[in-house]
């Protein structure tokens, strides 16, 4: 959230307000973004599956219009969430970032997990509803450790084969039940690199809306082991001096934040904000 947007579940039987519309293109743009006077959008020709009302930007309310499939709006076009992270402003960011966390929930969770029978959406808070069941799926948050392994002037990097050509990035991987955060860490960085880790220091914590991580970021130093890299989810891994890095992630991720602080800490430098 950000002094500008602030969630809230909103009941869609209410009019006016400001809409964004996601399909499996991307989210609706034209040359004032992405945020439409909503009686506008649902004019539109659009191939509604769900509406979902998120919160309040600029204090005015805003509703998420969830499409089957993108159609031509005259004068719009289609722009996938990374774009938005790579270049949007960050008030923009963070309300497309929980639009299309709630798309994501609201599409694959139309049906009930337990009996398959269609699901009803609550009016008062963010979950889908089996009567039947007395079941509800409220909207899935899947924790991802984020670590950076250091020695000294050295920190561990490594390239998936997913990664844009020449980025090198921290290492990370999904929570397994039974796990804490410290054992995911741990099993994470044996599995991909082979390497043992000691003094575990948690940094911070980023939403990662692709499509529903939630990031936690730690400090690790360096206990032992030779690199081995794990096949197919590592293409390369080595250690980096901090005075000759690759090129590095997105300025907006935790990984990048990881990086930058520990360069920073390590030369004397600024220590740079925390990414928003
Ligand atoms: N914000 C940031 O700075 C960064 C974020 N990330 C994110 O962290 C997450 C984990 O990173 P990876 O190294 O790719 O993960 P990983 O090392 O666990 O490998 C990914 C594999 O995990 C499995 N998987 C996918 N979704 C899952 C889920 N919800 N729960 C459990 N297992 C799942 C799949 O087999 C997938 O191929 C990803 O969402 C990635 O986008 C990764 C690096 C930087
Ligand atoms: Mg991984
Ligand atoms: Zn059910």
């Amino acid at each position: 959230m950000s002094a500008r947007w602030t969630t809230a579940v909103l009941d869609p039987q209410i009019t006016g307000g400001l809409a964004v519309a996601r399909s499996p293109e991307g989210f609706l743009v034209d040359d004032n973004g992405a945020l439409f006077p909503r009686d506008w959008l649902k004019r539109q020709d659009l191939d509604v599956l769900c509406e979902h009302g998120i919160g309040h930007f600029d204090g005015q309310p805003v509703f998420l219009l969830e499409l089957r499939s993108a159609t031509d709006v005259p004068g719009c076009s289609w722009r996938g969430l990374r774009a938005f992270m790579l270049e949007g402003d960050s008030d923009t960011y963070k309300v497309l970032g929980y639009a299309a966390q709630i798309g994501t929930w609201a599409r694959e969770h139309r049906f009930c997990g337990s009996c398959g029978q269609a699901m009803t959406q609550i009016r008062w808070e963010r979950a889908m509803y089996c009567q039947p069941c007395d079941l509800r799926s409220y909207p899935r948050i899947s924790p991802s450790m984020i670590v950076l392994v250091t020695r000294g002037d050295e920190i561990l990097l490594a390239r998936s084969p997913r990664f844009v050509t020449g980025v090198y990035s921290t290492l990370a991987g999904f929570a397994e039940p039974g796990e804490s955060a410290e054992d995911c860490l741990v099993r994470e960085v044996r599995e991909e690199v082979a390497v043992e880790v000691q003094n575990i220091q948690y940094i911070g914590s980023q939403c990662w809306p692709f499509p529903h991580s939630m990031m936690l970021g730690f400090h690790a130093e360096y206990a032992g082991g030779e690199i081995v890299m794990q096949p197919d989810e590592i293409e390369d891994a080595k250690w980096f001096s901090v005075h000759d890095l690759p090129p590095l992630p997105a300025g907006r991720s935790i990984a990048r934040y990881l990086i930058d602080l520990y360069v920073a800490r390590r030369l004397g430098c600024d220590i740079p904000a925390f990414p928003s």
